[in-house]
């Protein structure tokens, strides 16, 4: 009754349910079709639609500079915190300005471009084995399904570790690397992620002590924080492992050991996911469009000299790969409010034929393209990885199209489908190529 007489919110259109509970939302987002659910309502009802009784979503990409960039961006959502590890707040996970700032201040010199590139030589040796493991799973696939996500995951870890932590984790080798249920885990909680903080441990709790694989996944977790306690311990026992890498510039400025370990296996999660399933992408796309794929080939061999960052196609491709006022009604304070990468993405205002696996779109992008981009998120909270991740991806996409390992594959399903959680999260676990005689 209450939000029946006095509704601050009852200008914004939406289905009726959200204007009295959440219920529908946390649904939505449980079942993993978020984004497309709430893209039709954008469609039905215009650029700013009411999801839940506090809480609005946006679609028009104008609207971005006032949520995550003017003056700081708003705060983050205390939903956040639900995926604090071990009781301690993370880069990721932190409202607060206050206890990021030194913390991301500490690291953000890894991730500066000078020294992302320092790191090309490590990161190429991670794609070498990669490729010579794919060309040994291709040698032996007899015209069946090869997963490439696993792989790339498994290289996206590899790299990023290497280069970020001093030492690879040694997934490649591996049919399924052992940090693979850790990685999964953590993304399928994400389907929990939006409820509230009294309401999250429990059913997290309850769904991981019914999980059919949840021995594997106390083992890989284990696994995974094994390795980072080690660097960590290192890092605070070498004096030489300090300066380079991610966990010594922590220690540094005086975070716990125990912290450290939290803050590393926080990066561990975000840094392989992300990277994995762009890449995999890429592949299943450049083996179906042979003749984008020939064009991209051209341009890697023409080149000795620049470094692959710099190849207008090739970066044209990754950012096909990769995927987040005036003029809109009034929102008061103390509203929840954000923008999905999903609609902006697939905006065809401002991205024609959004579906469409058209890299030339990138050659000469209008400005309303280059302002909706979210692929890192916006504004001071956007990813501090994305100068590493880009610029890996790059390496990565350049090693695959120089071996010519994708000559002759066709991606078994041209659409996976996804579960729209946090992440992005391939509902089979797996992206599939096939090369057939
Ligand atoms: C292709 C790879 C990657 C993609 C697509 C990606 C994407 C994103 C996005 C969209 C966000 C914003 C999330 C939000 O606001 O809810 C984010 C945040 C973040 N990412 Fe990444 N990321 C990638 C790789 C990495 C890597 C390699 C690292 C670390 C080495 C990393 C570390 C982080 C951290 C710590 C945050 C939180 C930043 C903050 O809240 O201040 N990411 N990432």
């Amino acid at each position: 009754l209450v939000r029946i007489y006095s509704d601050p919110l009852k200008h914004i259109p939406g289905p009726t349910i959200a204007r009295f509970t959440p219920l529908w939302l946390w649904y939505i987002s449980w079942k993993g079709v978020e984004c497309t659910e709430i893209d039709a309502l954008h469609k039905k009802y215009g650029p700013v639609v009411r999801v839940a009784p506090n809480e609005v979503d946006i679609s028009d990409g104008r609207a971005g500079r006032l949520i995550y960039v003017k003056n700081g961006g708003y705060l983050k959502s205390p939903v956040y915190r639900n995926v604090d590890i071990n009781g301690f707040m993370t880069i990721f996970t932190t409202a607060d300005p206050a206890y990021r700032a030194p913390r991301a201040k500490a690291v953000a010199p890894l991730f500066a471009n000078q020294q992302v590139i320092q790191t090309r030589e490590q990161a190429q040796q991670i794609t070498a084995r990669m490729i010579a493991e794919l060309e040994r799973r291709k040698a032996e696939s007899a015209g069946h399904p090869v997963d490439v996500l696993n792989l790339f995951r498994a290289m996206s870890l590899d790299t990023m570790s290497f280069c970020l932590l001093g030492e690879p984790l040694n997934s490649i080798d591996r049919e399924r690397f052992p940090a693979t249920d850790f990685v999964d885990a953590v993304a399928s909680a994400g389907r929990f992620f939006i409820l509230p903080g009294w309401l999250f441990p429990t059913v997290e709790y309850l769904a991981r002590i019914v999980h059919k694989n949840r021995h594997a996944i106390a083992a890989s977790t284990q696994h995974a924080q094994d390795f980072v306690t080690r660097v960590v311990d290192r890092s605070i026992s070498e004096e030489k492992y300090v300066a380079r890498t991610y966990q010594g510039r922590l220690l540094s400025i005086g975070i716990s050991r125990e912290e450290t370990i939290v803050q590393v296996l926080d990066i561990l999660f975000a840094g392989t996911d992300g990277g994995g399933t762009v890449l995999s992408l890429l592949a299943r796309l450049l083996a179906d469009h042979p003749q984008k794929y020939e064009r991209l080939r051209e341009e890697v061999m023409n080149n000795s000299t620049l470094d692959a960052q710099a190849l207008p196609y090739l970066s044209s491709v990754v950012k096909e790969s990769g995927m987040r006022v005036d003029g809109l009604p009034f929102i008061p304070a103390g509203t929840s409010v954000g923008i999905s990468a999903y609609s902006l993405h697939l905006n065809s205002e401002v991205f024609p034929d959004p579906r469409a696996f058209s890299p030339e779109r990138w050659l000469k992008p209008s400005e309303a393209m280059l302002r909706d981009s979210a692929y890192f998120g916006q504004g001071s909270r956007q990813c501090i990885g994305r100068n590493f991740a880009w610029a890996t991806l790059c390496w990565g996409a350049e090693g695959l199209v120089r071996s010519d390992v994708l000559r002759g594959a066709r991606s078994v399903k041209p659409d996976v489908g996804n579960h729209q959680w946090f992440n992005s999260v391939s509902p089979d676990g797996k992206h599939e190529l096939i090369w057939e005689d």
